[in-house]
């Protein structure tokens, strides 16, 4: 049987359409639902297994890509948005209805990665996207019930379909992280 990860990574997935301008995000209320615009393309895209990000129904791993935070507006239905974990430095705005997260956002000034919304593409029906690259917080999905047992077949499935594991985020953006910590000690030298 093959392994279930997340339905728009399952099949493998579309190539990121240069000069993509971006879309629509939808909740999935039928009636009343949440809109948000993204005005322009996502990047990092990936998947993720950590246990505070959405995840469709049987996902194990939720996909999330960023975006600038200029680009994100909510266009319908505002007032059904709450914080699900106002402790969380990632704010994940969240339709209190059907419990699916619009929009992560950052608060925090200091943060390596403040300006950047975190979002969920496969809620939009437009096509373009950026395609995931890489699987984060794999060793997270043991914290939601996965058997430990299960892993090393999980981490193939995931390097088979092009998105290598890792246990935290890419080293690209670990790199980045720890580049940021760097400049804000060495602010004044
Ligand atoms: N093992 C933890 C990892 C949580 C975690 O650190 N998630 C990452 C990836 S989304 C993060 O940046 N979290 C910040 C936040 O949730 O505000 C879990 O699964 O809950
Ligand atoms: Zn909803
Ligand atoms: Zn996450």
């Amino acid at each position: 049987m093959t392994i279930k990860l997340h339905p728009s990574i399952d099949n493998g997935f579309n190539p990121t359409k240069e000069n993509f301008a971006g879309g629509v995000l939808n909740c999935k209320c039928e009636s009343n639902t949440v809109r948000v615009k993204l005005a322009g393309q996502t990047a990092h895209n990936h998947a993720c297994g950590c246990s505070k990000c959405w995840k469709p129904e049987g996902a194990i791993f939720s996909q999330i890509a960023v975006i600038s935070r200029d680009n994100v507006e909510v266009v319908a239905n505002a007032d059904k948005l709450v914080v699900v974990d106002e402790n969380a430095v990632i704010k994940r705005h969240a339709c209190k209805e059907c419990g699916v997260h619009m929009y992560g956002r950052i608060e925090d000034t200091n943060h390596p990665f403040y300006g950047l919304d975190f979002v969920h593409t496969e809620l939009s029906t437009d096509e373009g996207w950026s395609a995931p690259e890489f699987a984060a917080f794999v060793s997270s999905i043991i914290e939601t019930g996965t058997d430990p047992k299960d892993m090393t077949a999980i981490r193939s499935r995931l390097k088979e379909l092009g998105l290598n594991p890792y246990d935290c985020l890419s080293p690209a953006l670990m790199d980045a992280i720890a580049a940021h910590v760097y400049a804000q000690n060495h602010k004044d030298a």
